[in-house]
This record gives C-alpha cells, sequence and structure tokens, in this order.
C-alpha cells in the first residue's frame, strides 16, 4: 500500500479522553475513531489488524474441528423469555420494538438463539458431539464505557457453543476450546493465562478466563509464578484425544491462578511465598460449562441409545477478538509506539523514501515495494513528500515490524538500511540481502 493512496489519519498529540496506552495509541495511529460512548468505527489500518485477528480465530477454531456460522446481531426476545433470562440481564441488555411493537434486542451473547438452531434441527445422540461458533457483533450496555476498545459497548466477539449426550463429552469440548485458545494467543504473541473465574449472567459452574498480564488490566489476579512458564507452542496434538486434552487442563490450571472473584486465600497460601503473585490482568477469552441449563430451559433433547430423550450438555465459550486489539498493544508497545507481533502486523515492513522525486531513490523503493509484495510480505511504502524525521515517527507509532529506508547516499554505497521496530537495531544492507533478513 502506499500511504499517499491509504487512509491514516494519524494523530500528533496525546486525546485527552485516553487514559491508557493501548487507547491512546491506537487513536494516535489512527486506527479507530469513536463515534459514540464506547462504540467505534474501525479505520483501516485498525480493521485490518481485526481481520487478521478475526483470521488466526477462525484457523484455530477449524483446527479444534468446531463449526463456523452466523447469527443474526438483533433478537427476537421471545427466545430470552423462554430461557428467563430476558429480565435477569437486566441493564446492560439494549432492547427495543419494531415498527409492530415486538420485543427486540442486540445480541449481548447468543445461547438461547444457537439452541433453538440446534433443538429445530437435532433429535439423535448420533448427532453428536457439535460445537458451532460465530464471530460477531455484540452489544453490551456497560455502565461506564472506557479504555477504548478494552471495554465497549458494541464489540467483536467470537462466541462457540458445544452440544454433547453426556457431561464427560462436554469437558472434553472445555478442554479443546482451552487448547484452541491457548494455540489462538500465542499465536497473537500474547501469554494469556487460563485462571478460575466467576460465571456470572452465563451460569454454570465450571469456567475459566484467559488473562493477559498488564498493569492497566481490569481483572485483579493471584496465582504461582511458575503459570508464566508454560507455553503450548507448537506441538502436535488430536483434538479428538480425550486423555490428550485432559493432559492439557491439568498442566496448564493445576497451579494455583485465579480471578479476585474465585481467590482463595488458605489455597493461595499453599504455594511458596516466592512464587506468589497478585497482579492486574486483561481477560481476553472465558470458556464456560453450564450442563443442561438452556436445554433443559428450551427442551433441546435428543434420543439417547436406549431411545429416551435426554437434554444436552452445553457450554459457551468467548474470545474478546476486538478487545485483544487493546490487549496486543498494552503488552507489546514502547514510549515511540505501537510493536506489533510479526503475526497480527497490519503490513509486514514499512519503506520510507528520504528523497521523495528522485528518481534513483523513487526507483529503488519502486522495486523494494515489488519485490516484497511478490513475497506476500504487505509492504506500506510511505512516499509522501514529508521531512524524514516524520515518516520515522509515523513508522514507529504505527509499530511495524520491520522498517527499510532509502536515500540516494545509501544506493551510491549500494545499501539500504534495515531497521528492527522491537530492538531498534539498524544495519546496512544491498536491497535483495534486505528482503531475505526480514522475510
Ligand atoms: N464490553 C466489552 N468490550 C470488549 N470485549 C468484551 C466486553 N465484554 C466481554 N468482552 C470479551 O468477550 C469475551 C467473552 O465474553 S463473556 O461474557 O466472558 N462470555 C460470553 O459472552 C459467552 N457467551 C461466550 S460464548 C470476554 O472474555 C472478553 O474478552
Amino acid at each position: 500500500m502506499r500511504l499517499s493512496r491509504y487512509f491514516l489519519p494519524v494523530l500528533k498529540e496525546n486525546p485527552s479522553e485516553a487514559q491508557i496506552v493501548s487507547h491512546r495509541l491506537m487513536l494516535r495511529a489512527g486506527m479507530i475513531k469513536q463515534s459514540a460512548a464506547g462504540i467505534y468505527s474501525w479505520l483501516p489500518m485498525g480493521f485490518k489488524v481485526l481481520r487478521k485477528l478475526e483470521n488466526i480465530v477462525h484457523e484455530e477454531q477449524a483446527r479444534a474441528g468446531h463449526i463456523a456460522m452466523q447469527m443474526p446481531i438483533l433478537q427476537s426476545a421471545d427466545l430470552w423469555r423462554e430461557s428467563g433470562r430476558y429480565d435477569d440481564y437486566g441493564e446492560e441488555m439494549l432492547r427495543m420494538q419494531d415498527r409492530h411493537g415486538r420485543d427486540m434486542l442486540f445480541t449481548p451473547t447468543a445461547e438461547e438463539l444457537i439452541t433453538d438452531i440446534f433443538r429445530s434441527h437435532v433429535g439423535s445422540y448420533k448427532d453428536l458431539p457439535l460445537t458451532m461458533y460465530q464471530i460477531q457483533w455484540k452489544f453490551r450496555d456497560e455502565i461506564r464505557p472506557r479504555f477504548g476498545v478494552m471495554r465497549g459497548r458494541e464489540f467483536y466477539m467470537k462466541d462457540g457453543y458445544n452440544f454433547d449426550l453426556t457431561k464427560e463429552d462436554a469437558l472434553h469440548a472445555y478442554n479443546r476450546h482451552l487448547v484452541s485458545y491457548l494455540r489462538t494467543y500465542e499465536r497473537m504473541g500474547l501469554q494469556a493465562i487460563p485462571m478460575r473465574a466467576d460465571s456470572g449472567p452465563i451460569g454454570g459452574d465450571d469456567t475459566h478466563e484467559f488473562l493477559v498480564l498488564a498493569d492497566t488490566g481490569e481483572s485483579e489476579v493471584f496465582y504461582d509464578s511458575a503459570v508464566t512458564d508454560l507455553t503450548f507452542g507448537d506441538r502436535e496434538i488430536d483434538y479428538d484425544d480425550v486423555a490428550q486434552c485432559q493432559a492439557v487442563l491439568e498442566e496448564f490450571t493445576s497451579k494455583y491462578a485465579r480471578t479476585d472473584e474465585t481467590h482463595d486465600q488458605a489455597l493461595f497460601d499453599a504455594v511458596p511465598e516466592d512464587r506468589r503473585r497478585t497482579a492486574r490482568g486483561i481477560e481476553v477469552g472465558q470458556i464456560f460449562y453450564f450442563g443442561t441449563k438452556y436445554s433443559e430451559a428450551m427442551g433441546a433433547t435428543v434420543q439417547g441409545p436406549d431411545g429416551k430423550p435426554v437434554p444436552v450438555h452445553m457450554g459457551s465459550h468467548g474470545i474478546g477478538v476486538s478487545r485483544l486489539l487493546g490487549a496486543i498493544i498494552e503488552a507489546s508497545h514502547d514510549d515511540k509506539g505501537i510493536i506489533w507481533p510479526e503475526g497480527v502486523t497490519p503490513f509486514h515492513c514499512g519503506i520510507v523514501n528520504l528523497k521523495q522525486g528522485d528518481d534513483e531513490a523513487d526507483a529503488a523503493c519502486s522495486a523494494l515495494y515489488k519485490s516484497l509484495t511478490a513475497l506476500g510480505l504487505e509492504p506500506l511504502y510511505d512516499d509522501r513528500k514529508e521531512r524524514a524525521g516524520g515518516k520515522f515517527a509515523t513508522m514507529d507509532l504505527i509499530g511495524l515490524p520491520w522498517r527499510i529506508t532509502v536515500g540516494p547516499r545509501g544506493l551510491k554505497n549500494g545499501v539500504v538500511e534495515v531497521t528492527c521496530r522491537r530492538t531498534g537495531e539498524s544495519e546496512e544492507l544491498p536491497p535483495e540481502q534486505a528482503i531475505e533478513k526480514i522475510a
């Protein structure tokens, strides 16, 4: 992409309304623009990152054997009356009436709707196990939306729902989600620690939240520092193997790690003192097992092996896709701006032309742009007639992992300058080697 033809409204100043660094940087880097409290327009570069995150979520859900689909953002109140949550859900639910006076709502989550779809079409235990998920906009009328996309009112969530014949099968689905979440977050350059949590309005008695440790996190957490040594990495796993997935659950949740809602000081005291930590965390996902709470309320049964109707065992599992942009920036930035992990960066490399209009420099930049594009390494070419300092500051702010600087002097020596955003180290290399270095 050429910057002269893009839409990247970077801000020079720190917006006063931003209290945390990710909110400040997303506004300054021209990624989002608030349209109302807790509601944002996703400008081109923010939208590009959002789609990269969404693609990673889709890939890891597919790997786990979960099926993508999509439900509407507006729902009828009828299903929520059936489950009894229409009144329980309280002020966070945005309610409205259509022109015929029918009660509607802007979906905050979708257990009822997916259960209705299931009960309309699935009648036999032979059709189980079944996990379907969507990535869809949600609305929760937060009383105090804040911290940009971190706590919005309209936000993008992956919500998945499993349907199983027995509790054991549903707990295996729970473990499949835990594994897929560990992989998902690591691919985004994040360490998200599974912690025992409270089930809140979703319900159920088994639930873990996934938290990214960050001083600006809203959750207070207590954990054994040994959990921060755990990584899933690129180990192979058979998602259908119950024992393998159970082993991952035990490996990642046997050490003490809890949010303040479920914290148990007596258990925490059993952790060796030098390993006890309290911190703050950003909740980037949550998985739930809630048994037959919705299937009994809504008559979602299947014919069991003995021919008798059985209410299915369910769970729901969410990832805060839009919140993740904030969490990644909180975990990866410096005083000059964002530092995108390579797996989620909007563009792989910036090209800075020190003398736009100089034939040799322009030609070298265009050749670099072509070669990088041919390799699938999306470059953002700053071809504006701007001072070098301004171009460097923009590249540092928007946080691309690599920058290639092209100028007449370097070209006389047959070299360009390659700079790594994370380390700040620069090296002069011939253009071909520069491309090899960043590929
Ligand atoms: N106001 C919000 N703004 C941004 N992200 C949010 C907000 N509320 C929740 N999330 C994200 O959405 C994830 C899932 O939300 S949840 O309430 O925990 N779970 C559910 O709604 C389940 N129905 C999952 S299918 C959270 O872990 C969090 O990362």
